[in-house]
């Protein structure tokens, strides 16, 4: 582990214990693109299970090329990435489709199918899951409802403006549950009402369980909510606590 990268005052930082739980782990990573330059050149994180982060840092900082070798777009050129305890720094492809299941990803792009309507975007990782018609009719409007398009569901995407686009985006990342929430920019288009309510959703998600990691420029959003963050700059990363609230004390034992 990187000394500079440690700050005492987090409970769950050492990952060498081996009571903590962790849903994403970073050790030593390094990452170029092509025989570009290293984004970064030694990263060590961990997501204790059912944590919420937000990961920040300049435009160009790193922070798509993080999110992209958690959700295993990109193999680290150095270094190991574990995700749900399997180091799949080398794991065979064939995993990689069983592991990204678990998770939910918001694109900063959103990767809309511009063919299916806003109901059948959001119910495709149901319908992958082999979720019935019935209850895909019942919880997709309503998720819809509640992010702000109970008006839109048969809309197709080139037809929505770009918030609507992400909240769509959103609303298919986070429908079926997903054990890690990976957010690139999710209220980059959006304002600043609609901008707390989808954070109250990612909130709620992970009351239930979910592990959030969320990169934003956003730092008025950043400031109003109790959670630490990852801040990357210069290739290197390092832990902050919540500017919003005291960090709750470490669990007993
Ligand atoms: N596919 C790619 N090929 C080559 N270089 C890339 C590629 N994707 C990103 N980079 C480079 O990697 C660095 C980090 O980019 P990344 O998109 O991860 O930053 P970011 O913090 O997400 O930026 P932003 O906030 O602007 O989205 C940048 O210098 C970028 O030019």
């Amino acid at each position: 582990m990187t000394p500079a990268m440690r700050d005492d005052t987090d409970p769950w930082w050492d990952h060498d214990d081996p009571g903590v739980e962790t849903v994403v782990r970073f050790d030593h990573v390094g990452l170029r693109y092509d025989l570009g330059p290293e984004v970064f050149r030694d990263i060590t994180f961990a997501l204790p299970t059912g944590s919420f982060h937000f990961l920040t840092g300049g435009s160009g900082a790193g922070k798509s090329s993080v999110l992209g070798l958690c959700y295993l777009a990109l193999r680290p050129t150095r270094g190991a990435v574990t995700l749900f305890g399997h180091e799949v720094t080398r794991a065979p492809r064939s995993v990689l489709p069983r592991l990204r299941r678990r998770m939910g990803v918001v694109f900063q792009d959103f990767r809309l199918i511009n063919h299916l309507s806003a109901m059948d975007n959001v119910a495709l990782p149901l319908r992958v899951a082999g979720v019935g018609e019935g209850a895909i009719r019942r919880h997709v409007p309503e998720l819809l409802a509640w992010v702000g398009l109970a008006d839109h569901l048969d809309a197709r995407p080139p037809t929505l403006s770009g918030g609507q686009k992400q909240r769509v985006a959103i609303a298919r990342a986070v429908i079926n549950r997903p054990d890690l929430l990976l957010a690139d920019e999710p209220t980059g288009n959006v304002d600043d009402r609609i901008a707390m309510r989808l954070l109250h959703l990612f909130e709620e998600l992970n009351k239930m369980g979910t592990t959030v990691l969320i990169a934003t420029h956003n730092e008025q959003l950043v400031g109003r909510f109790p959670y630490p963050r990852l801040h990357l700059e210069d290739g290197r990363l390092t832990w902050h606590a919540p500017e919003a609230a005291p960090l709750a004390p470490p669990p007993a034992g």
